[in-house]
């Protein structure tokens, strides 16, 4: 069954949150919601004495409505977000949840037409029927196509009976306006689910860019300080624990307060733009993790072996010496001092212990003349 519905489709960004949402939320509301039907015939079976003419059918439909709410309640949504693992959960489903419907239609047309069942059999028959048909046009709000063949498969053919039989047309009528009232609570409570979804996902998306935000630097778009520490932290405990080695590098350009006082703070800033997209260029992402950290200074923790991670941090200072930068139309020399060293749990400690090693290696780099890579002096590269 192709099952399309306006609540899943018409956001096309967000489609796969969407459906996501709409798997769980159907779920939620429907996983007991398959006993109704049992329980309901329970009641219609007794009331009608069922199990003295037709034993067989009383214990049969029984045990179908039994079975029916058994699998629903087994139905559990797809763990995690998979979209095509939801996609497949809501066509499976909108082959079962019509079944009970449409196997309580029939229980309705047989009370209707049997005059072996009599008036007050037929009256809990027909309340339960609007009982239905009311639930479903209320908790399917997630599936409005679902509902509306739900609603329409326990009412039409009740309706049909009602209005065959001139003694019903009384029934029939009033039947039919509340078919009309329960399509419109359908729409109406379709139209706030949607509501609460693109709610729940505009805050949602508002959420994620906040946190993108924390995480950026405004003027170079690559990550601020406060995330590196925090990711530089978490890399030397993962290191500390036995994990992955990784090399912390500090690059600091050169005399940067000259570009600034001969072509502008604007040049300057386009400057710092361009060292960091050659530094994204030369320490991609997402291995490698690359931030501004303040002014001129750029901090980058590069995963694996650290003489590879030097030999890249040397090749980037000769690059960066000799081809000039283009910044604004301005063609820029600019040079480097770089600061590099591999943690090393036993002389560093933590993240802290190794930005201080790599900070003083930094400082000697620009001690000693400037444009060069300095290793730290403990680091084993
Ligand atoms: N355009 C621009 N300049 C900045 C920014 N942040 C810091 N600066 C400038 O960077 C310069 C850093 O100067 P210094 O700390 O003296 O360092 P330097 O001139 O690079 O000299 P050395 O580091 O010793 O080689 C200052 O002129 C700051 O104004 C920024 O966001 N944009």
């Amino acid at each position: 069954m192709a099952l399309t519905d306006p609540a899943i489709d018409s956001g096309q960004g967000a489609r796969d949150w969407r459906r996501q949402q709409v798997v769980a939320d159907t779920y939620q509301r429907s996983k007991l919601a398959g006993f109704l039907y049992l329980f309901g015939w329970t009641v219609v079976a007794l009331i009608g004495h069922v199990q003295e003419f037709e034993p067989m059918a009383a214990i049969g439909i029984g045990l179908a409505f039994l079975g029916l709410g058994v699998l629903r309640l087994r139905m559990r949504p797809p763990a995690g977000s998979d979209a095509a693992a939801n996609r497949r959960w809501l066509r499976h489903y909108a082959w079962v949840l019509p079944l009970a419907p449409a196997l309580w239609s029939t229980v309705q047309v047989w009370i209707l037409l049997d005059p072996r069942f009599d008036g007050s059999t037929r009256l809990v028959a027909l309340i339960a029927t609007i009982g239905y048909a009311t639930v479903f046009a209320n908790l399917y709000s997630t599936l409005r196509t679902l509902a509306a063949i739900g609603v329409g498969l326990l009412f039409l053919p009740m309706l049909a009976v009602l209005w065959s039989d001139p003694v019903h047309r009384a029934l029939a009528i009033a039947m039919s306006f509340y078919l009309l009232y329960l399509a419109g609570a359908l729409l109406r409570s379709h139209a706030e689910y949607r509501r609460r979804l693109d709610l729940d996902l505009a805050l949602r998306e508002q959420r994620d860019l906040f946190q993108q935000l924390s995480r950026t630097d405004p003027l170079t778009s690559v990550h601020n300080r406060r995330h590196f520490t925090a990711k530089l932290d978490e890399a030397a405990q993962f290191a500390a624990a036995g994990g992955p080695v990784f090399s912390l590098l500090i690059l600091d350009i050169d005399h940067f307060k000259r570009v600034n006082d001969q072509h502008g703070h604007a040049i300057g800033d386009a400057c710092l733009v361009a060292v960091a997209d050659r530094l994204q260029r030369a320490f991609p992402p997402p291995a490698n993790l690359l931030a501004r950290l303040g002014g001129e200074e750029f901090g980058v923790l590069i995963p694996g072996d650290p003489r590879v991670a030097s030999a890249v941090a040397e090749t980037f200072r000769y690059d960066l010496a000799r081809h000039p930068l283009e910044c604004e139309g301005r063609r820029l020399e600019i040079t480097a001092s770089i600061g590099i060293g591999a943690f090393d749990p036993a002389k560093h400690r933590d993240g802290d212990g190794l930005y201080r090693a790599v900070d003083l290696a930094l400082y000697a780099a620009k001690s000693q003349g400037r444009n060069r890579v300095q290793p730290t002096r403990t680091a084993d590269v």
